[in-house]
């Protein structure tokens, strides 16, 4: 991804302990995708940045036992795909991500914590201040304009449905 849009920052928050499992599970934050993946989401990025935003990952291609472990954490299907079926994140189709301004280089706010699993992360609630609703459909819309699909249940996550990836187990190089 970085090498499409550098400028796109990276926060794998899996690559830390700063996440639900409280584990570092990558050796660093990479962002891979397929190319078709990453093409659309770069679209996305320069989309954002003519409105003074930028976009920050925080998950991108996701190695099918690190999903075992969030699975093992937190098995229940609306918040973590199971393993045994495998995620699109393990396919390189699915991208967790936020909005940045790109003149604080603060996130917006989008009413909850990354891997929130509760209803308030729901894109369809509504209780929330007017401010937070824009933000997430600020986000949504502009993947949604780029073919990605949303989720019930995070208002992180996106992916590229169509083709069949496979399923990957890749752990990538640390240097
Ligand atoms: C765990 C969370 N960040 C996520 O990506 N959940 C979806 C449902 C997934 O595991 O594919
Ligand atoms: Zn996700």
């Amino acid at each position: 991804m970085s090498r499409l849009a550098p400028e796109i920052v990276l926060d794998l928050k899996y690559a830390t302990a700063d996440n639900f499992v409280k584990e570092q599970m990558y050796d660093c934050g990479r962002c891979f995708l397929r190319p078709e993946v990453a093409a659309a989401v770069a679209r996305v990025q320069r989309k954002m940045v003519q409105k003074g935003l930028g976009l920050k990952m925080l998950d991108c291609y996701r190695p099918r036992p690190i999903q075992q472990k969030l699975w093992d954490k937190v098995p229940d299907p609306r918040y973590v795909a199971d393993p045994a079926e495998g995620s699109m994140h393990n396919r390189g189709a699915a991208v967790d991500l936020t909005i940045v301004d790109l003149s604080t280089g603060r996130e917006l706010d989008m009413g909850t914590p990354y891997d929130f699993f509760g209803p308030e992360a729901h894109p369809s609630y509504q209780d929330l201040p007017e401010k937070v609703l824009a933000n997430r459909k600020l986000l949504r819309d502009a993947m949604l304009e780029e073919g990605f699909q949303p989720i019930t249940t995070e208002w992180w996550h996106f992916s590229l449905t169509g083709k069949n990836y496979a399923l990957s187990d890749m752990l990538w190089k640390c240097y």
